[in-house]
């Protein structure tokens, strides 16, 4: 039987990445893109130079539209790649287009502020149930201009619906795109966004000049504090070891390739936050999930300290020399805590 094509929503730099990912694997592409301009390179001359290097040749079975009922109209999957802020109203819009179950995939990053919710909880809350057989969130170390180049790349596929996260696994699976499963959704969901927090301060100490003990500190330190968030939000504290935690962190740490990361440069280097998104013209999700993880470690009374010093920063004008110093001169403390979440967790 022939396999229906898969709807891509989102048309930047990771939504056309997988795309390219699919059709590598025999897939027929739509893509959905907001930019006549985009959607006419892609179709027309089979690149995407705004947001992908002008090498990479976008396969045939790729076609973009501007048109979401287009796109959605008779698919079985549909994978959302637009920022955070987009899910909601996308989810809006497209449910008036589909009448059956559909898998509903997620590979964006971020945790909303003022709901405090995952994506995959906006999306349960925005789309009828009558239409989602499931919703699963793709989630991993993956820089979109190495996985459109073909370079070996490793990510989890995660659901509360076990063969929903397989279908999605093998969906996506080839030679250069290894896909995992996992279980934990929340901390899938939550490794994946909360890394980008301390991607822009790993960024913001480079922008002032410090080096890799900074660099090393500030990866090591967050990583617990997202962990200590995680736990208390019910993931499983070893998600944060694996591929949407560490890997994700190391990954947007370390690689010039990282929108957070360069954006936290430019404001260590002292550009104001408007101008740097200004100048970046990409998403720059850390930012507001800056925000909602301050609202969440506030409300749930979990101590993360870089976040909070990083939200001052951000947003209420504090001088990243000021917040690298008082995260410095902090009470001192014992580094590994006793554990707070349930160690009886997955039986382990
Ligand atoms: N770029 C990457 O390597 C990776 C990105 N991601 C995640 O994927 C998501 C998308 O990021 P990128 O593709 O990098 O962004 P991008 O900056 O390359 O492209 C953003 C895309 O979203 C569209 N967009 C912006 N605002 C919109 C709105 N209000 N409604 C609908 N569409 C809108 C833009 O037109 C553009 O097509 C983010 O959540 C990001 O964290 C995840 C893994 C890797
Ligand atoms: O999540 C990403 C890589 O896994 C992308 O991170 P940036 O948005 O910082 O580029």
């Amino acid at each position: 039987m022939k396999q229906r094509p898969v709807a891509v929503l989102g048309s930047g730099s990771w939504g056309t990445a997988l795309s390219v990912v699919l059709a590598d694997n025999g897939h027929d592409v739509r893509l959905w893109g907001r930019s006549q301009d985009v959607v006419d390179d892609i179709n027309l001359n089979r690149k995407n130079e705004k947001y992908l290097n002008e090498e990479i040749e976008i396969p045939e079975k790729v076609h973009a539209s501007t048109d979401l009922s287009e796109v959605v109209t008779g698919v079985d999957t549909v994978i959302f790649v637009v920022p955070t802020k987009a899910v909601r109203p996308v989810c809006q819009e497209i449910s008036q287009y589909i009448q059956s179950p559909v898998t509903f995939v997620h590979a964006s990053k971020g945790v909303e502020p003022g709901s405090s919710l995952r994506i995959s909880e906006m999306m349960a809350e925005e789309l009828p149930q009558n239409i989602v057989e499931a919703i699963v969130a793709l989630s991993g170390p993956s820089h979109a201009e190495e996985v459109s180049l073909r370079q070996p790349t490793t990510v989890t596929s995660s659901s509360n619906d076990q063969e929903a996260a397989k279908r999605v696994q093998d969906l996506f699976m080839n030679a250069s795109f290894r896909v995992y499963t996992n279980s934990d959704m929340i901390g899938v969901e939550l490794g994946g966004a909360l890394k980008n927090i301390i991607a822009l301060a790993s960024g913001l100490t480079n922008g002032l000049g410090y080096g890799d003990n900074a660099k090393a500190a500030l990866m090591t330190r967050g990583l617990a504090e997202i962990s200590r968030l995680g736990t208390k939000m019910g993931a499983n504290p070893l998600t944060f070891a694996g591929l949407s935690g560490l890997g994700d962190l190391i990954v947007t740490c370390t690689s010039v390739h990282s929108r957070n990361w360069r954006a936290g440069q430019l404001i260590g280097q002292g550009m104001s936050v408007d101008d740097v998104l200004e100048e970046m013209g990409m998403v720059v999700e850390g930012i507001r999930t800056t925000k909602a993880a301050k609202q969440l470690a506030d409300q749930e009374k979990v101590e993360m300290p870089i976040t909070s010093e990083l939200y001052d920063v951000l947003f209420h004008d504090k001088t990243p020399e000021d917040a690298v110093q008082q995260l410095m001169v902090r009470v001192k403390k014992q580094e590994v805590e006793e554990p707070t979440f349930d160690t009886s967790y997955g039986q382990l």
